[in-house]
């Protein structure tokens, strides 16, 4: 077995992405790492948090890797997945349990790309449960209404999502489950041009917050988007919708805005807002909530990218992996290109040290066009492992 590939764990943003995509890329295409300082940017020491050992113990398994260095906290990981190809998708049924609120979607985030490129000819349902609303982490709405339908847009089957209960960190830690529903790629994903964003066409807002403050939340809004209207919509006739769901507590309040572009693209900006209301302050905190959300989603419509500012770093592994040249158009700024954000960097980083890729100025990147392993099987390379997959069926991680 070759050599483990060194990544340094403190390199650019230095948090978790950094080991979920680089434990990704690893068991897609058996290339061995070894990742030191894990998450050595963030305070509190970094090492692994329950989320990131579920990740990569979940990928350790599919991909029959031997891994040391796991546990709670732990700042280094060897990471060796089988040199051998395996075949036969994950099993139509995996069920990942965390018995804390951990994000849901940033283990989503690290096994999806696994389960499209591994190939099978089954729908793969994915149970997750943990937190569905996390703050640094994309919300179970952020991946229904932005990341799923920007990937349909790209060329990846539709994935289907189920939320059966919300996961809270705040007001009693409250642990809830998703399920997803994928259908792997049957071929190579082809490479994606995200280029032409298109104008607004409409914006939906969904709030999350105590049933008492419906009203108002609602009224906030509508006098926000009346001041904004030609701002989000140009010359277009103004089309916008607001969902409200009870959060059923005082520390949980949640907007999240949607533009829908004429070309189909999804631009999404939230904040979760999780402090408790001091007496006499709800008002500031919905105004802020407002103001804040709106004024992130303007700055993402103005820049005319076709990527906010979290996707942008969540379709980097899709680049990677695409056969030929995909571009994602990030946008500009007083005719100057927009930087890729920290998490962008580091994930273009993570993939050029991993798999040899390179990404350029303008967003592009030319993809190693990685087999699904299934097309593999068909020329005799492939072994189909039931065990494997019943192994995989249910991961419980309780740490
Ligand atoms: N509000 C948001 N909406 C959508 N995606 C988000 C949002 N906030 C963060 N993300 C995404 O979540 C991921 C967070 O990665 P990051 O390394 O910071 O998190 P982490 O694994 O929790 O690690 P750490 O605890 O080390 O911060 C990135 O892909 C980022 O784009």
């Amino acid at each position: 077995m070759s050599t483990p590939i060194h990544l340094e764990g403190t390199t650019l943003e230095g948090g978790g992405q950094l080991l979920r995509l680089a434990t990704c890329l690893s068991a897609l295409t058996h290339t061995p790492i070894h990742i030191t300082a894990i998450r050595g940017n963030r305070s509190g020491g970094g090492g692994l948090k329950a989320q990131h050992l579920t990740s990569v113990q979940w990928l350790g398994q599919a991909s029959h890797a031997r891994i040391s260095g796991m546990g709670l906290k732990s700042p280094e990981i060897t990471f060796m997945p089988s040199p051998t190809t395996t075949n036969g998708g994950v099993g139509e049924d995996v069920v990942i349990k965390q018995s804390t609120p951990g994000a849901v979607n940033l283990v989503f985030q690290a096994i999806l790309p696994y389960v499209l490129f591994r190939g099978g000819d089954e729908k793969v349902r994915v149970r997750i449960t943990g937190g569905t609303n996390v703050s640094n982490s994309p919300s179970y709405d952020y991946i229904e209404q932005v990341l799923l339908p920007m990937l349909t847009l790209i060329g990846i089957p539709p994935i289907d999502a189920a939320l059966h209960s919300r996961g809270w960190s705040q007001g009693g830690a409250k642990i809830g489950s998703v399920t997803y529903t994928i259908t792997p790629l049957n071929t190579k994903l082809p490479a994606f041009l995200l280029t032409h964003r298109g104008g607004v066409k409409s914006i939906r807002a969904t709030v999350i917050a105590p049933k008492q403050y419906e009203c108002q939340i609602a009224e906030e809004l509508d006098v926000m988007f009346e001041k904004r209207e030609s701002r989000f919509f140009g010359t277009r006739d103004a089309d916008i919708g607001i969902t409200f769901e009870d959060s059923q507590h005082e520390k949980r309040f949640y907007l999240l805005l949607v533009a829908t572009t004429t070309a189909g693209v999804k631009l999404g900006r939230d904040w979760l807002y999780d402090q408790g209301v001091r007496a006499g302050k709800v008002d500031t905190v919905i105004a802020s909530l407002v103001r804040q959300v709106s004024n992130d989603l303007l700055s993402e419509i103005e820049h005319g990218g076709c990527v906010d500012e979290h996707l942008r770093d969540q379709l980097v592994v899709f680049q990677t992996l695409a056969e030929g040249r995909s571009r994602v158009y990030g946008g500009e700024r007083k005719g100057v290109r927009l930087e890729p954000s920290l998490h962008a960097r580091t994930a273009h980083w993570v993939a050029e040290e991993v798999v040899g890729v390179e990404f350029d100025e303008d967003g592009g990147c030319e993809g190693i066009g990685l087999a699904v392993e299934a097309e593999e099987e068909e020329k005799g390379e492939g072994r189909a492992d039931e065990e494997l997959v019943e192994g995989l069926k249910k991961l419980d991680v309780s740490a």
